[in-house]
């Protein structure tokens, strides 16, 4: 139905999720009153933050309200010890009904788990309360990882999923441009692949901040995607929101194609921007 997009566009942020770090728990209590009650909130795992400030992210995200989505670097994890106490923590917290489990950007996996894969594989996470667990989905690929490479972990990993009795979803590495998303999600479904899929997208953001999250994470930011996604590479000082991003993927959303689709946002340190821009959609 893209000629009604305004009535697909609040579908599509019905139930959208949110992205913080451990050092955005202020940020989170801040923003509480935008936010929807029930609002899953995902907590990145970054290599440089101890699982305790982790942990009380999480924790603050239940106390609110909130579901927390802890992620486990897969890669980042030392042992399988350290796993458990992790997810033991997570579970003390009322936090581990639900996850997302990533490989993790180490080139060397400093631990027993090389990939999601091998974590799920684990019995770990079930053995922790775990039910239901989120993949990475890379519609403009990974600079470290093949194409093929990405295809076969993305099946093995939804096919784990069924075996190890998980619900699952997909969410997408963030990216500002609509199409290859959407090619990407029709590929997936040919592929066998339902699990539902959040597409990715960051909050709004300065441009400066966006560009320099891009080039770390190797997304693409031509001037072509620039200009659609309503940004010009030239203007560092200015801010940049989903707008134009999230209007183009409700036009040409087709839940027939594309299957159940939702909105994740990448907050990048503004999560009370994300909340309150996400309100002032509907
Ligand atoms: N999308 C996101 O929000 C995030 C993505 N990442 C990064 O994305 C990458 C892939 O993660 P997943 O999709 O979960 O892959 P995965 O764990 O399912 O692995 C897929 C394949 O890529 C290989 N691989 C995984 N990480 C790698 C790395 N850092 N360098 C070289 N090969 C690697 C694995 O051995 C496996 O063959 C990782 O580098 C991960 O850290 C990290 C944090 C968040
Ligand atoms: N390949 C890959 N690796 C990742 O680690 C990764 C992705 N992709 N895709 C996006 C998510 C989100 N990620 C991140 C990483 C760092 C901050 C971060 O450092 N935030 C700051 C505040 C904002 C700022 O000052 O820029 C912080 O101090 O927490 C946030 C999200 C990591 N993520």
């Amino acid at each position: 139905m893209s000629d009604t997009p305004t009535t697909t566009a609040p579908r599509l942020l019905d139930d959208f999720s949110l992205e913080m770090t451990g050092k955005d728990v202020a940020h989170l209590e801040e923003a509480r009153g935008a936010i929807p009650p029930g609002t899953r909130i995902n907590i990145t795992f970054l290599g440089n933050e101890p699982p305790e400030l982790r942990l009380s992210a999480a924790r603050a995200a239940a106390r609110l309200g909130f579901v927390p989505v802890p992620h486990l670097s897969a890669r980042r994890l030392r042992s399988r010890a350290e796993t458990a106490e992790f997810l033991a923590a997570l579970r003390e917290a009322g936090a581990a009904e639900e996850v997302f489990v990533v490989g993790g950007d180490p080139a060397v996996p400093q631990g027993p788990y090389a990939d999601a894969l091998s974590l799920l594989r684990s019995g770990l996470l079930q053995e922790y309360g775990v039910r239901h667990v989120g993949v990475s989905g890379y519609p403009e690929g990974h600079p470290a990882i093949g194409e093929p490479v990405l295809w076969s972990a993305i099946e093995e990993k939804a096919a784990a999923l069924r075996e190890q009795g998980l619900a699952g979803g997909v969410i997408t590495q963030f990216g500002f441009d609509v199409e290859p998303v959407l090619r990407w999600v029709e590929d997936l479904r040919e592929r066998g692949v339902d699990l539902p899929v959040r597409v990715g997208v960051p909050g709004p953001a300065g441009v400066r901040r966006l560009l320099s999250y891009a080039t770390r994470f190797g997304v693409g930011t031509g001037a072509g995607i620039a200009r659609k996604y309503g940004f010009s590479l030239t203007n560092l000082m200015g801010t940049a929101g989903p707008d134009r991003f999230v209007r183009a993927l409700a036009e040409r959303y087709d839940a027939g194609r594309h299957g159940d689709l939702g909105l994740h946002f990448y907050t990048f340190g503004g999560i009370g921007a994300t909340a309150d821009w996400v309100a002032a959609q509907t």
